[in-house]
């Protein structure tokens, strides 16, 4: 027997304010797929992103999760998927320990100290997160991606205030986690040098 696609996507039309971002936009993605979703500022490629969570209503269309129907309902998706928006998402009065805390309880923080030290984040462990620059707090919530296990991963612009060394490193970490069957959705405005993922233009 044939198994269902990872994601079913369906004559997809969502609309914003007056602007209608995609009209019967349909689209499958298999386990193991990395995709990264293209266009123009502003054409649409975030909404799309929020509108898989459901956080942007879409008008029309399905969206099938390993062949289940989850338009009216994306609870099971959300058990699976570890989103990192635009904004880095973090408690910014809080810790980087402390926020590892809020977003992984089930991880000793101890016990990703090699990570955490190649991420360069184990000497701010316990600053507040509005004292660190924007790339330490983007490193701080892409941290999630080695301290959870979630087979989706959505990102968006996830390579946004990285260094070179931390676009490698999240690079190579996108790879591993397709290579163990897992999916990665995402938006770049910058070049990708280690990955190739399969393109998606978002227009309407
Ligand atoms: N909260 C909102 N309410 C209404 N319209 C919105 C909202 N957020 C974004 N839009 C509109 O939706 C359209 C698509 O925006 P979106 O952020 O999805 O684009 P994008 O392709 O991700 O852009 P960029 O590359 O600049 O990040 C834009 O016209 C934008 O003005």
């Amino acid at each position: 027997m044939q198994s269902a696609d990872f994601l079913t996507i369906t004559d997809l039309w969502i609309e914003r304010g007056e602007r209608v971002l995609c009209k019967e936009l349909s689209f499958s993605v298999q386990s193991g797929e990395v995709i990264r979703i293209l266009g123009e500022n502003g054409a649409g490629k975030s909404s799309l992103l929020k509108a898989l969570l459901g956080t942007v209503l879409i008008d029309e269309g399905s969206i099938l999760y390993l062949g289940e129907d989850i338009t009216a309902d994306r609870s099971n998706l959300h058990k699976d998927t570890l989103y990192i928006g635009h904004s880095v998402g973090l408690k910014k009065a809080l810790t980087v320990r402390e926020n590892l805390a809020l977003y992984c309880p089930d991880v000793s923080i101890e016990g990703y100290q090699p990570i955490l030290e190649e991420l360069g984040l184990a000497p701010f462990l316990d600053m507040p997160v509005n004292k660190l620059s924007q790339g330490q707090a983007r490193r701080t919530a892409l941290s999630r991606l080695w301290l959870t296990q979630k087979s989706l991963w959505i990102l968006d612009e996830p390579f946004s205030a990285l260094d070179d060394q931390a676009c490698l490193l999240l690079e190579k970490k996108i790879e591993q986690h397709s290579l163990a069957g897992g999916v990665v959705l995402l938006t770049t405005h910058i070049p990708l040098s280690s990955i190739q993922p399969r393109e998606l233009e978002f227009a309407v």
